[in-house]
């Protein structure tokens, strides 16, 4: 199965646009299992058992592992998803950009190593960068175009030809990088009048949305801007604010309410289905 297809069954099984994001900071993570990566596992798999009921996916990302050399552990998480939430979408986050060959390592890592359904790219060396992820035509290939930092801005927002740089970007991967209906965009939460014109730029293709929650992106803005025809369309992202929702020992119940007030909060506002 494809993984827009995978994508399209995970939004109507669960009924939930929500995606959780893997980002186990061991600052935040309850102290009994900061200090070995054996803990960290623990922590990872208890939040994916207790959001998997109100989520469509999970997101690690990549640093919060690499940074400790912890990468054996994200393999094990993304088994785990794997094997316990077959049908929940795993998007590895990793941003990766570099010239093709070197991209064909960056997809195997992606793609063979932590056997994610898709991945995050950054799209600014160009299509050659970007072919070694198209070629696998049954993945998900998820651009960068319209991040939700306010540096984003920066050259995101750049008027090219009476455009910002972030339409052209839309543009170019609907239009040509787009051929086998596998590509994905970034565009954050915190800019909703920006998503809501990529979404009439894309058509609808799925949109990865991060910035609700601990980046205070507003969820009613961003239902409005960027759901599909269909009602569907965005896997909008959540980390830190389900990750350290609780503060006791009842940590995992605290991140599985989270994650179910916050997937009912997006179905309220999303358009019916
Ligand atoms: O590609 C991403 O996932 C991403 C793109 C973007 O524009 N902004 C953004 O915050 N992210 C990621 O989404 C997550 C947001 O985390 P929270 O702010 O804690 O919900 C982090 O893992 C970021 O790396």
């Amino acid at each position: 199965m494809s993984f827009s297809e995978k994508l399209q069954n995970s939004w109507r099984q669960f009924d939930s646009l929500l995606m959780v994001g893997l980002d186990p900071d061991p600052a935040r993570i309850p102290m009994d299992l900061a200090t070995s990566h054996d803990g960290l596992l623990e922590f990872c798999c208890r939040i994916i058992e207790a959001t998997a009921p109100y989520s469509c996916g999970f997101k690690p990302q990549i640093a919060y592992f690499s940074s400790i050399a912890a990468e054996p552990v994200l393999e094990k998480v993304c088994a785990f998803i794997r094997d316990q939430y077959p049908d929940h979408v795993l998007v590895l986050d990793s941003k990766r950009g570099d010239i093709g060959s070197t991209a064909e390592q960056y997809a195997a890592e992606a793609f063979d190593r932590y056997v994610a359904d898709a991945v995050t790219i950054n799209p600014y060396m160009g299509l050659d960068s970007a072919q070694p992820y198209l070629d696998r035509t049954d993945k998900g290939v998820i651009v960068l175009c319209r991040t939700s930092n306010p540096g984003g801005s920066d050259l995101q927002a750049l008027d090219v030809g009476g455009k910002p740089l972030y339409l052209h970007v839309a543009e170019m991967i609907a239009n040509r990088w787009n051929q086998s209906g596998q590509c994905g965009l970034v565009v954050g939460a915190t800019f909703p009048d920006e998503l809501a014109k990529v979404r009439q730029v894309v058509g609808n293709m799925p949109l990865l949305v991060p910035g609700i929650g601990a980046q205070g992106g507003d969820i009613a803005a961003t239902c409005k801007a960027g759901c599909d025809s269909a009602g569907y369309g965005m896997m909008i992202n959540s980390s830190r604010a389900i990750l350290y929702a609780g503060k006791d020992e009842h940590w995992a119940q605290a991140s599985a309410m989270a994650a179910s007030q916050t997937r009912d909060s997006i179905n309220q506002y999303r358009p019916a289905s």
